[in-house]
Parts: C-alpha cells; sequence; structure tokens
C-alpha cells in the first residue's frame, strides 16, 4: 500500500517532464563549461598565442603573455583551445600546461598548493609555511628538464590581494635548473597592471594580446555553430539567432551572455510546452537575465540603500501617490533607529537614489510644479514583493518584516 502511493506519486510528479526534451539535443553545449572544437572570428589570436608559446615545443622558455579582453569574448576559451593543442604536439612530453582560475584559487598559499600538487606533491590545504610550499613546487618542477607554462585565468583577483605570488612566479626561472616557467595572465580589466609592482609588470607583460568585442554578426555565427549541436533540427525560428546576437553586441559583444540568452530561451519554450523557440522567449529571456542581475545587485548593495529601498516599498504598499525624496527621507529616519543604524542626512539620501536609479533599481521622473519649483517622483522598477523578500534576507534588516507604518504618517505630507 505504501509503496503503491509512492510510486504513484513520484511517477505523477515527473510524469510531465518525461515527454518534453523536444527542444534541446543537449543544453549542456551552450554552457560556458562546454570548450566548443573550433573557435569562429578568433583564428588571430589563436594563432598570436600559438608562436608565443611555440619555442616550448623545442624546451625554450617562451615570453610571459597578458591576455586582456571584455568578459565574453573568448580569452578563457581561445587560451584553453591553445594550451591542448601544445600539449598535443609535444611528442616528446616536454610541455606542460596548468590552467588556474584565480577567482578559486585566490591566495598565494592556495595557488602554490594548487602547482604542487599538479606534479603529485600531497600539500595540505592549509597550515604550512607558504614558503614551505613554494620550495615544494620548485623541487618538484624542477625535477626534470621541461617548460611549464602556467595561465592564470582572473589574474586580477590575486593581485587585490597583494601580488606577492606573482612576483615569486615571476622570478621562478632564476630559482631553477632544469625546468622553465612561462606565464599567462588573462584579465577582463585593463587596468590591474596599475596596481602592480613595477618587476612583476615588466615581467608578466612581455608580450600582449588584446581580445576586441565581438560585433552581431561573429556572435551570430558563434551561436549557429552551437546551436547545431545543442538543439533538435528546425526548433529554431529564423529570428531567433539574430535576435540573440543583436542583444547581446548592444551589450559589449559577450559571446557569454548570447550563449545564455539562447540556453534560457530555450528553457522557456521547453516550459512552456512550445514546440520552437522564437522571438517572444527569446525576449523573456532577456527580461529574466535582467532581472537576475538587478537581484543579484540588490543583495549586494550596502545597509543603507537597501533601508532607502525599504522605504520606498513601505511608500509603494500605502499607495502614496507621489513619492518624494522627502518622502522617502521621511520613513527612512523611522527606520534607522528599528535596525540600529545611523541615519544618513537628507543630502546623502538624495545621492544614493540617483545611484539605485543608475543601477535600474528605481526609476525617477523630474516633474515641474510651476511655481512651487520641480520635485523628483520615485517607483521602483524591480517587483515589490520580491524586492521585500530579497532584502528582507539580509539579516540587518529582518526586525522590518513586523513593522507597520504608524497611522499618522501615512497621511503625513508626501
Ligand atoms: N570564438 C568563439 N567561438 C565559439 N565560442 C566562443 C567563442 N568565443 C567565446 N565563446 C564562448 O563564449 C563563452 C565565454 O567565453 P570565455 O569564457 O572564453 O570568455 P572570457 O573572455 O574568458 O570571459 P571572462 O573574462 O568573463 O572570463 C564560452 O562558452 C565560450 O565557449
Amino acid at each position: 500500500m505504501f509503496e503503491g502511493v509512492l510510486v504513484t506519486t513520484s511517477s505523477g510528479l515527473f510524469a510531465s517532464f518525461v515527454g518534453q526534451g523536444g527542444i534541446f539535443r543537449s543544453r549542456d553545449v551552450l554552457r560556458s563549461t562546454y570548450t566548443p572544437k573550433e573557435l569562429p572570428h578568433r583564428e588571430e589570436q589563436i594563432q598570436e598565442l600559438a608562436s608565443v608559446l611555440a619555442p616550448a615545443l623545442h624546451g625554450e622558455t617562451p615570453s610571459n603573455i597578458l591576455i586582456y579582453g571584455k568578459t565574453g569574448t573568448g580569452k578563457t576559451a581561445v587560451a584553453k583551445y591553445v594550451g591542448k593543442e601544445l600539449e598535443e604536439a609535444d611528442a616528446g612530453s616536454t610541455c606542460s600546461v596548468i590552467y588556474l582560475n584565480c577567482e578559486v584559487v585566490d591566495t598565494q598559499y592556495r595557488v602554490l598548493a594548487h602547482l604542487a600538487r599538479h606534479f603529485d606533491k600531497d600539500i595540505p590545504m592549509t597550515g604550512w609555511p607558504t614558503d614551505q610550499v613554494y620550495s615544494e613546487f620548485r623541487n618538484a618542477l624542477d625535477e626534470k628538464k621541461r617548460v611549464v607554462v602556467i595561465m592564470l585565468d582572473e589574474v586580477d583577483k590575486l593581485v587585490r590581494k597583494g601580488d606577492d605570488v606573482l612576483y615569486n612566479l615571476s622570478r621562478i626561472n632564476s630559482d631553477l635548473v632544469q625546468a622553465r616557467v612561462s606565464l599567462i595572465g588573462i584579465s577582463n580589466d585593463l587596468k590591474f597592471t596599475e596596481f602592480l609592482d613595477p618587476r612583476v609588470k615588466s615581467s608578466l607583460g612581455e608580450d600582449e594580446i588584446i581580445f576586441p568585442p565581438y560585433n552581431a554578426e561573429q556572435i551570430q555565427d558563434i551561436l549557429e555553430q552551437r546551436a547545431e549541436l545543442a538543439f533538435r533540427p528546425g526548433v529554431l525560428a529564423d529570428d531567433v539567432i539574430p535576435l540573440c546576437a543583436a542583444f547581446a553586441a548592444r551589450e559589449h559583444g559577450d559571446a557569454r551572455r548570447a550563449l545564455d540568452l539562447l540556453r534560457i530561451a530555450g528553457e522557456i519554450a521547453e516550459r512552456a510546452r512550445s514546440q520552437m523557440i522564437t522571438e517572444e522567449h527569446v525576449k523573456a529571456a532577456r527580461d529574466k537575465i535582467e532581472q537576475d542581475r538587478v537581484e543579484e545587485v540588490i543583495k549586494t548593495l550596502p545597509t543603507q540603500s537597501k533601508l532607502v529601498l525599504y522605504s520606498i516599498l513601505l511608500l509603494e504598499e500605502q499607495a502614496a501617490r507621489n513619492i518624494t525624496t522627502s518622502a522617502v527621507y521621511g520613513m527612512y529616519k523611522q527606520l534607522c533607529p528599528l535596525v540600529e543604524v545611523e541615519s544618513l542626512t537628507h543630502r546623502r539620501i538624495t545621492d544614493l537614489i540617483a545611484e539605485l536609479d543608475m543601477l535600474g533599481i528605481l526609476h525617477t521622473v523630474v516633474i515641474s510644479k510651476g511655481r512651487y519649483g520641480r520635485t523628483k517622483e520615485i517607483s521602483l522598477s524591480v517587483h515589490p514583493p520580491k524586492l521585500k523578500s530579497i532584502l528582507l534576507q539580509d539579516y540587518r534588516l529582518k526586525d522590518l518584516a513586523n513593522f507597520s507604518v504608524p497611522t499618522q504618517a501615512r497621511f503625513g505630507p508626501v
């Protein structure tokens, strides 16, 4: 009896999903973890990187390189592709390529431990003196004659925590007898070298490769190549790929954004049980991505800005007619003591409102009141219940959940 119930429930729950799957052949092909076999419109950068690394095949040390370009311009994909080709071309097994993402492996200790582990050294996650980890790595590396290319993706993340590790790695060759190291730094922050020690800067930037943003046509080619593998034949309406490409090119030529748009449009179409992906699904995907971005921005706002937003939210909940900066300030002043936060001046709150406007979280319109001057009317750009739940996730604001506005304030000047 019990078993019977279980079986019916689970098959019932998933029954509607079983028939699905008419859209995708493989959705993973559209994720950024997938490495494509070909990289259209990056032939020049691939050639450039290959020619810098080629000396490694003869046991010589390639120059260090910095690769720059905005997000989604194919830097990681190209670096991994060229690294793989290099290892495959290396008949004498004298080169190896180690890829590290410095957003994940983000301290000197972790970087060195990760590198040492690559040579089968057993280094604990923490606890050793950094010097000792460095020596283990250097000794393991120098056991034989070889060239090791270390790719440091998002290298700017390391610099923010001090550039000791970059300094040590950039001068490691003078510490080695047999092996040689060459570094590839990858970054979407064009300015990060300004913060580097000048010695590290000149060593790391011996060579530079710039990745320009893709234009709409180039993104279209990239999407077409991926769509062929990702979707079943005939499920894409004609205007879907051009529209995804146009949206992504308008941002800054970000191929990742374009692939995300296409994948999410596919998922929306699938959930709606549509047989095809249409322009409407792409627009809905764009809105969803934008909504997710805004949510992420709200979560990371400082408490003061969150209080300003909460004040506007409460005013909207009371159906206040014109929400002005003064009304927001009045509400904000009431909220500050409840969460034990010092209140800022009216002027600062005006600035915070302008910042939130720029981030697209709220919208302000300047209204002329004739001889009474001008005033700013504020409205939220985010669905209020959603905004409320995001704001209340912040433990500092959770006491506001039970706060209701005193009656006299409701009819005060707005
Ligand atoms: N020329 C290309 N051909 C095919 N796919 C590409 C191309 N360029 C980028 N992509 C794809 O776009 C996505 C983002 O690329 P990649 O991760 O290489 O960007 P990035 O420049 O390293 O970005 P970030 O700076 O944000 O790390 C990946 O899924 C990648 O496969």
